[in-house]
């Protein structure tokens, strides 16, 4: 919601694809969510900027391997810094820039098999709340878009919003922000 509402012209263009597809059904059910390919981008977007676990669960090294000119010893503890992973200019063109549309005619998803966006993490011990996790996002994020209109508080700007994350096993901002809304 942050990234929404700090980005007008993607609220604008999700809220659209939302709306236009809903006025024909009333309401919006599990099935239409994959009619709504543009809101799937946001998400995907929100989750390579904002990664809800960013170093995922700590790993313990079985045995011994090397990389790029490490010895990594059996015992040691890993953490896969999905976070940075995100941002990693050599992956992602202009990666500061929230911009769904760069997941446009890519086949890169969340669920473990593109390295450059875990934010389920991958392997054994990837989360098992995959498709119950994104499922419950994209029907909540589509409801929230669907009824309500949403605004900055009167007085406060785009660059007011502040983006500040506070450490921590998962992700969230440092000082709640706080929106008002209007139903649609
Ligand atoms: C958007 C929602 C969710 C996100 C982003 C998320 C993310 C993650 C991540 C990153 C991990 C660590 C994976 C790794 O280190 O490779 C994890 C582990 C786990 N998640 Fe989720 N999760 C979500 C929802 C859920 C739900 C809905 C459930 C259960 C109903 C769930 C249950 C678990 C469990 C049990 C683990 C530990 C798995 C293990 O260590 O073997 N998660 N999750």
């Amino acid at each position: 919601m942050a990234e929404l509402v700090r980005n007008p012209r993607v609220m604008k263009k999700v809220q659209s694809e939302i709306r236009n597809h809903v006025k024909h059904k009333g309401s919006i059910t599990f099935d239409s969510i994959d009619q709504l390919p543009y809101l799937k981008m946001v998400i995907k977007e929100t989750w390579r900027l904002h990664p809800v676990a960013p170093l995922l669960l700590p790993r313990e090294v079985i045995s011994e391997f090397q990389i790029n000119g490490y010895t990594i010893q059996p015992k040691t503890h890993l953490h896969v810094n999905v976070w940075a992973i995100g941002r990693d200019p050599d992956t992602w063109k202009d990666p500061e820039i929230f911009l769904p549309e760069r997941f446009m005619d890519s086949n890169i998803d969340a669920k473990g098999q593109n390295f450059e966006l875990l934010t389920f993490g991958s392997g054994r011990r990837i989360c098992p709340g995959v498709y119950m996790g994104t499922s419950m996002v994209e029907f909540c994020l589509a409801n929230m878009l669907y009824h309500f209109d949403w605004k900055l508080p009167e007085g406060m700007s785009v660059e007011d919003v502040d983006m500040e994350e506070a450490p921590g096993l998962t992700d969230h901002e440092e000082w709640t922000s706080s929106c008002s809304y209007e139903v649609f």
